[in-house]
């Protein structure tokens, strides 16, 4: 039934202004203006189309991508749009593709690490896309451990060059993704050496490709590093490997913001900590977690949607069967979702805030933020990206046997963001760096650098005080305690920024009664779950955890109603959630039905193969067919 609602009656049932939400979940009105406008421009374009996405071979999705990248560029430029709504589009178009590595680290890493000069040169060619560039730090042999990178960048005084080389195997840079057949740049990490002497890890900007005939230049051996997880998917993206053969570069070509090297050969240190060598992965894992809210969501607008058109069992006297939205234990794997997905979505608001702040100060010269703004960025990537990608893999659960289909959307959702949890900073490293910050913290307790920000909790914390470590080899011994310890700290932080955001005015009937339940569903949600350490410690007692538990089942009753329309407030199209069980309509069966005879496999009733295999089989002439 084309143009009926089949969730209207759970849209009427909701209890709050839908369009006053939705405006929250945007970050503010010009926010949501620009995105309701941007997400429909691309959802009404049939050069963003990806629906077939899922049947296409490598090579096909690869030129595909590169036909959608090229047409959103046309698109940015024809209609003159903005920085904030080209990012917009790039993200509604839904691809993963170089431009997330050129815009989202190769220009913010020549931004956070690059002279006024090395800006001036390069910022405006790549925001032209005249070069486009890749992010190449890992190496074969090294990811996490960047002080192990063993490309060396050797400066010649003579010619005034360094000299890039990959003199191992395990020196080959691995992963960067545009690497592999697009970028014609690379903001490439290598050893400095100077004078013989070794300085730690640089970045410097190394052209990979002729900006004539895209050919690689002399000394650069450059490809794709083959399939990633998931068909479809990931695969859109160019992850590349890269040798370099000593290949010479102008010495202005360091970048050169932290340390300097002169046309002498003398190595000169900044004012500025070496860790702003780090600056672009701060960067980076603080839009990544602003995208975990995006993924969650839109995996939990998928499910939420269906379980409300999903019904098995229940039926009395003939009537229609229970929704499955209405089972509590529905409600009790979904729900949470449903507050973490806004719990995330205003953690990284703060976040994002947290940031600017700290580039502010750290432009005056002012770096005392930089170690709690790297824990917080560290911390907050992993806790969320870990919960988004267990979540996702939920949602498909939840929607039983048709969330396995490509065609649920989920499959291809799991698959392009599980990464997530490796990539910038594997996920328990950066907890690693997390309670490595907090220990440092707990040690300083009782001197006169008292802990503020984040960490001004463990001055009223007593007991930190007297702790004291009677293991042997104390950090790395105790490292999977300490792991669950930042964990910890990051939920607090989530929660605490959830509870910060109640406390501002909040337009719009109902709204912040809706938000209230939710907070409430995330923090209680935690409690339940993780009760035996809040019990064990004394933090709780039974009866608590008891309460916990009976208010959470009261919160899920109090969503139920207002459930479709706290995942309308998300205001999704159907391009961009590529779902049929998550269709605004609802109408998912015919869509399902319709959907499967547009398989490939479907183009002719009998398969190809029945002659030579199947018939063969039937007959029972297998022994002597040639196979
Ligand atoms: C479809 C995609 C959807 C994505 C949507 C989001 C859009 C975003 C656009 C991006 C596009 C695509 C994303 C995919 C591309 C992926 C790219 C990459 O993966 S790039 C490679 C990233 N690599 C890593 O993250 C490596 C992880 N390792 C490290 O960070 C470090 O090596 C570390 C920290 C583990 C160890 O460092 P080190 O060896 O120096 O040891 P220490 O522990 O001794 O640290 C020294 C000192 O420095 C402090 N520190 C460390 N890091 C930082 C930092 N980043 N900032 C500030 N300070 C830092 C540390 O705390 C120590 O301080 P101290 O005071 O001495 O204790
Ligand atoms: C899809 C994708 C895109 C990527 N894009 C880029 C890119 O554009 N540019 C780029 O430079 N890189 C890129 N990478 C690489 C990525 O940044 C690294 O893979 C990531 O940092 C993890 O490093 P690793 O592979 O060395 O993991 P490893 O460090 O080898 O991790 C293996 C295991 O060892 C554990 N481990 C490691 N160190 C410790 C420790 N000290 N203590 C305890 N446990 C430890 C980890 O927890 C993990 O379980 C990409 C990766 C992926 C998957």
């Amino acid at each position: 039934m084309e143009g009926v609602d089949h969730l209207a009656h759970e849209r009427n049932k909701s209890e709050f202004d839908v369009d006053a939400m939705k405006i929250v979940w945007a970050g503010s009105p010009h926010a949501f203006v620009v995105s309701d406008r941007i997400s429909k421009l691309v959802a009404s374009d049939p050069g963003f189309r990806k629906d077939n996405r899922s049947t296409l071979s490598r090579k096909e999705l690869f030129k595909n991508t590169l036909r959608k990248a090229a047409y959103a560029w046309k698109t940015i430029i024809d209609l003159h749009l903005s920085e904030e709504e080209a990012a917009k589009l790039r993200f509604y178009v839904d691809e993963p593709a170089f431009t997330d590595v050129h815009w989202g680290m190769f220009i913010p890493a020549i931004k956070g690490q690059g002279t006024e000069e090395q800006q001036q040169k390069w910022l405006p060619l790549a925001y032209k896309m005249q070069i486009i560039g890749c992010y190449a730090q890992t190496e074969l042999g090294h990811g996490s451990n960047v002080q192990g990178l063993e490309t060396t960048a050797t400066f010649d005084p003579q010619t005034d060059e360094f000299i890039i080389h990959s003199p191992t195997l395990t020196s080959s840079k691995w992963w960067p993704g545009g690497l592999g057949k697009v970028a014609t740049h690379a903001i490439a990490y290598a050893l400095l050496i100077v004078g013989g002497r070794e300085q730690g890890v640089h970045g410097f900007i190394v052209q990979l490709r002729s900006l004539e005939d895209h050919s690689p230049l002399p000394g650069m051996t450059v490809g794709d590093i083959g399939m990633k997880f998931g068909n479809g998917a990931y695969n859109a993206m160019d992850n590349g490997v890269l040798r370099f053969d000593h290949v010479r570069i102008p010495r202005n070509q360091m970048l050169m913001r932290v340390s300097q090297v002169t046309c002498e050969g003398k190595y000169k240190q900044s004012d500025v900590p070496r860790q702003l060598v780090y600056g672009a992965m701060l960067y980076v894992r603080q839009t990544i977690v602003a995208d975990a809210s995006c993924a969650l969501s839109r995996a939990v607008c998928i499910a939420t949607r269906y379980s409300a058109v999903r019904r098995q069992f229940g039926s009395q006297n003939g009537g229609p069967e229970t929704q499955v939205i209405d089972y509590k234990t529905q409600q009790s794997r979904l729900f949470p979702l449903l507050a973490s997905a806004y719990a995330f979505r205003f953690v990284g608001e703060w976040l994002k805030w947290l940031y600017a702040d700290v580039t502010q100060r750290l432009q005056a010269n002012d770096f005392s933020t930089l170690p709690e703004a790297h824990a917080c960025t560290a911390g907050l990537k992993s806790l969320t990206t870990t919960a988004t990608a267990d979540g996702i893999e939920e949602c498909r659960k939840l929607c039983g046997g048709h969330g396995y289909l490509c065609s649920s959307g989920l499959p291809e959702l799991f698959a392009v963001y599980v990464p997530a949890c490796t990539y910038e900073g594997e996920n328990t490293v950066l907890l690693l760096q997390v309670a490595r910050f907090l220990m440092k913290t707990v040690s300083q307790l009782g001197s006169s650098k008292k802990p503020v920000g984040t960490i001004a909790y463990m001055t009223r914390v007593e007991h930190l005080m007297q702790c004291r470590c009677g293991v042997q080899r104390g950090f790395a011994e105790l490292s999977a305690d300490l792991v669950e310890a930042a964990v910890a700290h990051c939920q607090l932080l989530v929660v605490s920024k959830f509870i910060e955001k109640l406390q501002q005015e909040i337009p719009g009937k109902g709204v912040k009664q809706q938000l209230e339940v939710l907070c409430n569903i995330y923090a209680l949600f935690l409690l339940h779950k993780h009760q035996g350490d809040f019990l064990s410690t004394g933090c709780i007692t039974p009866k608590h955890a008891a309460l916990a538990n009976d208010e959470l089942r009261s919160l899920y009753s109090q969503v139920r109603p207002n459930a479709i329309a706290l995942v309308d407030a998300f205001n999704y199209t159907d391009h961009y959630l590529g779902s049929i069980l998550g269709c605004y309509d609802g109408n998912v069966y015919p869509k399902l039905y319709e959907a499967a005879w547009k398989d490939p496999l479907n183009e002719s009733v009998v398969p190809d193969g029945y002659h030579q295999y199947i018939r063969p089989l039937l007959k029972q002439e297998i022994r002597t067919a040639r196979l």
